[in-house]
């Protein structure tokens, strides 16, 4: 068995518009690296952060509190330091702490001979995602792990589903450099819907998978709308209005908040289409003070994988 493993671990987008909480999809062009190594102490114990500044002490830092309840059910007679090298920045909305919440349990899996399933490891990984936004849910946690499109049925038992990615489908992310908590994102939201969006929302969630299964752009252009969330976390986002709109104007199937935001998404059919649209989206933020990043990404249908 191997005493030391290097892993990408990709940044995600979750809710997918229709689907909070539920859908999510992998992204291959930005990830975070980290490095799991056995060590004769038992525990785990981050040794390294490169990229931004986050806590070292493994109870406070995700990647650290998901590794604990691994072992903690596995009991090695032996520990891990774990080194991260974060490209992902947190509170962007693309999955930052998913990554290593998900990488540093993957990689502990890897290192212990596989005894986990993947929906066994996504539930390891919810105690460090738990962590970050104040409640367990794997909407990130599961595209990560187990690649493409997934959707998590249920969160207790853990249910996730993988959906088919059709594969002329492209991401646009615009990541605006400001930070949003998922914790205050979720504390806006109210605690009740009107039943006639809770219906137009779950039509949609139905179409979407439908769409998918059968690569059915049209009908995945209509279902790609959020009657729900955001209405309310739009607020929360410069300009969220004007680069949903210009994206939409240059032929993207939909947009929407990516996770909590403040990272835009839009997924679009081709490459080509899909720089378009970047294109586009980046007009709107240069004429503003606003910093930001764009990337454009096929789908990434390996997860998480050693490199
Ligand atoms: N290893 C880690 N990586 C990233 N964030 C971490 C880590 N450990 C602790 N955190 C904390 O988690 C918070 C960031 O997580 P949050 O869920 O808010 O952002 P995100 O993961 O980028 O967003 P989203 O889930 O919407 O994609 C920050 O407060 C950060 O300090
Ligand atoms: N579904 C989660 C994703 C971010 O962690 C949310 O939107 O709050």
């Amino acid at each position: 068995m191997k005493n030391e493993i290097k892993i990408f671990s990709p940044a995600t987008v979750a809710n997918v518009s229709c689907g909070f909480d539920v859908l999510g999809f992998c992204l291959e062009t930005i990830g975070d690296e980290m490095i799991a190594r056995k060590t004769d102490k038992k525990g785990i114990f981050i040794t390294k952060i490169e990229g931004f500044n986050l806590p070292y002490e493994s109870d406070k830092n995700v990647a650290g509190v998901s590794a604990l309840a691994m072992i903690a059910d596995a009991q090695p007679d032996f520990g891990f330091e774990i080194e991260i090298y974060k490209k992902i920045k947190p509170g962007s909305g693309i999955g930052s702490s998913s990554a290593s919440a998900s990488g540093s349990v993957f990689a502990i899996n890897e290192l212990l001979g596989r005894p986990y399933s993947k929906t066994q490891v996504t539930d390891f990984a919810m105690k460090g995602e738990a962590l970050a936004s104040g409640s367990e849910h794997a909407d990130n946690l599961a595209p990560g792990i187990f690649g493409g499109f997934t959707l998590v049925k249920s969160t207790f038992p853990l249910e996730v589903l993988q959906l088919p990615t059709p594969k002329d489908l492209y991401a646009t992310i615009i990541h605006p450099q400001i930070e949003i908590k998922t914790a205050d994102a979720r504390a806006i939201l109210p605690k009740s819907f009107p039943l006639k969006d809770a219906i137009t929302q779950w039509a949609n969630v139905g179409s979407f998978v439908h769409a998918l299964h059968t690569n059915d752009y049209e009908l995945l252009k209509r279902a790609l709308q959020d009657v729900i969330v955001e209405p309310h976390r739009s607020q929360l986002i410069p300009y969220f209005k004007e680069v949903k709109s210009a994206a939409l104007n240059n032929g993207a199937l939909g947009a929407g908040i990516s996770g909590a935001g403040p990272s835009i998404y839009a997924l679009s059919k081709g490459i080509e289409n899909a720089k378009k649209v970047e294109k586009a989206m980046r007009n709107v933020y240069s004429n503003t003070a606003i910093a930001f990043e764009t990337y454009v990404s096929q789908i990434n249908t390996d997860g998480i994988k050693e490199i």
